[in-house]
């Protein structure tokens, strides 16, 4: 009697697109949990992060990159480089939309390096339908189209988790054949350090996006498990300039205050323990631009 199950699928599936396209909020939506950190500040993605979503049939690896733009310093071209480094290894490729904004040059570049790729299978997303009518949505479709030859197209809202579960199903569909790479238990490669400066950096976004755009660095210095099972987290706020430092301390600390309890919380729920946090700001004139810094922080490509 031949075997009739269908064979196992695995790889690794690419998220690319504009910064703010909506990558990090499909990727918790596929997670089903808080992984990425979503803002509505472009460039929220600094680090790679690969989520494993585990099906009966499929193992997909799913890498949130960060959003490609035309770089204007070394952060930039670091960015740049590890996101067009995704694309190249991976075996489904979904090119992201935001339905919300015309597709414009931005979009045409991405999508120029979407073209150059050589995945199997090429999706085109087009995302946030929840806020976009459908005659915007047929508009964006039409527009996205031209940029790049895809295998195939979807509409989603990951924030009302329509049709996510079809983009699941449409990228396993068109993994390779092979094995699970990460074992069932370990949806995510990132490390705990890595998580809490991100959640960090982004309650700093929350609740200073005018003040302080983009020039604002965390470095998780430690982790400590006490005996009675709390843990105690030293993390490094860094920024570019004294009057900056003023500002994310705030009138008698009472930003870092309000950043450090924004931020504990969403530590307590990843760690499941109660959390002790010590935020410090220092100020590292042009980090931005002192590729070292950006090595040692993590952003940039990684092995
Ligand atoms: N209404 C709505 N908003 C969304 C949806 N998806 C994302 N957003 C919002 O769009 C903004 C950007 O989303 P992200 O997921 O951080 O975008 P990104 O592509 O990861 O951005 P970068 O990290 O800058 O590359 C956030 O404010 C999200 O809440 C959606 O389906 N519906």
């Amino acid at each position: 009697m031949t075997d009739t199950t269908p064979a196992f699928r695995s790889g690794f599936v690419a998220l690319v697109g504009r910064p703010n396209a909506g990558k990090s909020t499909l990727v918790n939506a596929c997670m089903g949990e808080k992984i990425a950190i979503t803002s509505p500040v472009a460039q929220t993605t600094r680090r790679r992060m690969r989520a494993v979503v585990n099906t009966e049939a499929s193992q997909l690896v799913i890498i949130d990159t960060p959003g490609l733009h035309k770089p204007k310093d070394a952060l930039g071209s670091e960015l740049n480089k590890a996101a067009l480094a995704e694309l190249a290894d991976a075996d489904v490729v979904a090119f992201l939309v935001d339905a919300t904004k015309p597709v414009g040059t931005g979009d045409a570049w991405v999508a120029s390096h979407v073209a150059k790729a050589d995945a199997d299978y090429k999706l085109l997303v087009v995302t946030k339908a929840d806020i976009a009518g459908p005659q915007k949505v047929a508009e964006q479709l039409e527009a996205a189209r031209g940029l790049a030859t895809f295998d195939d197209e979807l509409v989603i809202s990951a924030k009302e988790g329509f049709n996510v579960d079809a983009f699941l199903q449409l990228v396993s569909a068109h993994l390779p054949e092979g094995p699970k790479w990460f074992p069932d238990d370990m949806d995510t490669d990132t490390t705990d350090e890595d998580l809490v400066a991100e959640f960090v950096r982004e309650k700093l976004f929350l609740n200073l996006r005018q003040e302080l755009p983009h020039s604002v660095g965390v470095l998780c210095d430690q982790i400590e498990y006490a005996d009675d099972g709390h843990a105690s987290i030293r993390a490094t706020i860094l920024v570019e300039r004294e009057g900056q430092k003023g500002i994310v301390v705030g009138r008698g600390g009472q930003m870092v205050k309000k950043v450090g309890t924004e931020a504990r919380h969403d530590i307590e729920k990843l760690l499941g323990c109660k959390v002790f946090l010590e935020l410090r700001v220092r100020v590292e004139p042009q980090w931005r631009r002192n590729a070292n810094i950006i090595q040692r922080l993590g952003y940039g490509e990684q092995e």
